[in-house]
């Protein structure tokens, strides 16, 4: 059953210089319990993406094209009132700033308690203080906080980063949304951590089917996550299908080089190749396929006409090497 429907999602930003479009006519589905990771280098638009399904833009970011639906309902549409009933048990985001998500003069505690509360009223059940005291502390024990008792009688800003990112994530395990969107959820976290709550994420997957939208950097995290990939360049998906199948046989010359820069154990150093040069600035794209000027597999047409996103065998590509 698809949970979210994605349908040529164009977003861009207005500043100083002018507006310019940094998502381009992005098309995805997401079905029920599944883990997507969207993978690519920083600025290619996975924020903007994750803010653009919450509608959570910040305010000089238009929505130009497209439709987001969940629900039954667009979420481009929503009004700020009918967006917030959205927010929380049918989507979640957690930021890359998870400072950004909780209140600076409330208490762990209290955020934790308004929670539940929204949970419990939306389940339809009688708040209970002490059985919502219970669920904050196994929450807090769930993404592996110190003393939970003497934690959630803290401020945020006496926590550190990574203290903060398992608070926020805590209150995605309490409101157990339809869609949890993860911005870079463990960066702030040690590996030790981190691989705790990778386990935590496929646990929610499997008891309440959540699905999952794993937005990194890091495809070798993603993989340990992940049941399909989706790689991200220019704001323009280009290259997206089943991880397993993406990770061993890349198709798109980009999604190459991003795995072949990975250093994995039967990868001696001298041979990691990175990708030369940097992703384009979405004031000047270039012309044809914005991933031409750093391809290794560039062909006349790349340089003139942009290739559209072709399914082929269950995978979805965006090059002119498979027309
Ligand atoms: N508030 C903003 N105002 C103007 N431009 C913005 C704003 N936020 C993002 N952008 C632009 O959108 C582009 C995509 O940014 P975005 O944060 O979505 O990428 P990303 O892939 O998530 O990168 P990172 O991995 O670094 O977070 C950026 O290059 C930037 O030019």
């Amino acid at each position: 059953m698809k949970v979210l429907e994605v349908k040529n999602l164009s977003v861009g930003y207005k500043a100083l210089i002018g507006k310019f479009r940094v998502l381009d006519n992005v098309t995805f589905d997401v079905e029920e319990g599944e883990i997507i990771g969207i993978v690519g280098e920083s600025g290619s638009g996975k924020s903007t993406l994750g803010h653009s399904i919450i509608k959570l833009l910040p305010p000089n970011a238009f929505y130009e094209r497209g439709e987001i639906l969940f629900d039954g309902k667009d979420i481009v549409k929503l009004t700020e009132k009918e967006i917030e009933n959205v927010r929380g048990t049918g989507i979640f985001m957690i930021f890359q700033n998870p400072l950004n998500s909780l209140n600076p003069v409330k208490t762990v505690e209290y955020q934790l308690m308004e929670a539940v509360k929204v949970k419990m009223s939306r389940d339809g059940k009688r708040f209970d203080e002490k059985e919502a005291k219970e669920i904050i502390l196994n929450s807090v024990k769930d993404v592996r906080l110190p003393d939970p008792e003497e934690i959630i009688k803290k401020y945020p800003h006496q926590l550190s980063g990574g203290q903060v990112q398992r608070v926020v994530i805590a209150m995605a395990l309490i409101l157990r949304p339809k869609i949890l969107i993860a911005d870079e959820p463990t960066s702030a976290l040690d590996v030790t951590i981190q691989a705790q709550i990778v386990k935590l994420f496929k646990q929610l997957r499997e008891e309440e089917k959540i699905a999952i939208l794993f937005i990194s950097h890091d495809i070798s995290l993603v993989y340990a996550i992940a049941d399909r990939l989706i790689v991200m360049y220019a704001g323009r998906i280009m290259e997206d299908g089943n991880i397993d199948e993406v990770i061993n046989k890349p198709m798109h010359p980009y999604t190459q080089g991003l795995i072949g820069s990975i250093p994995t154990i039967s990868k001696k150093e001298g041979e990691l190749k990175v990708i030369e040069g940097s992703p384009p600035s979405f004031l000047v794209l270039p012309t044809g396929c914005k991933f031409h000027p750093r391809c290794n597999k560039v062909i006349d047409i790349c340089r003139n006409k942009e290739p559209e996103l072709k399914t082929i065998n269950n995978r979805r590509v965006r090059c002119w090497l498979y027309e």
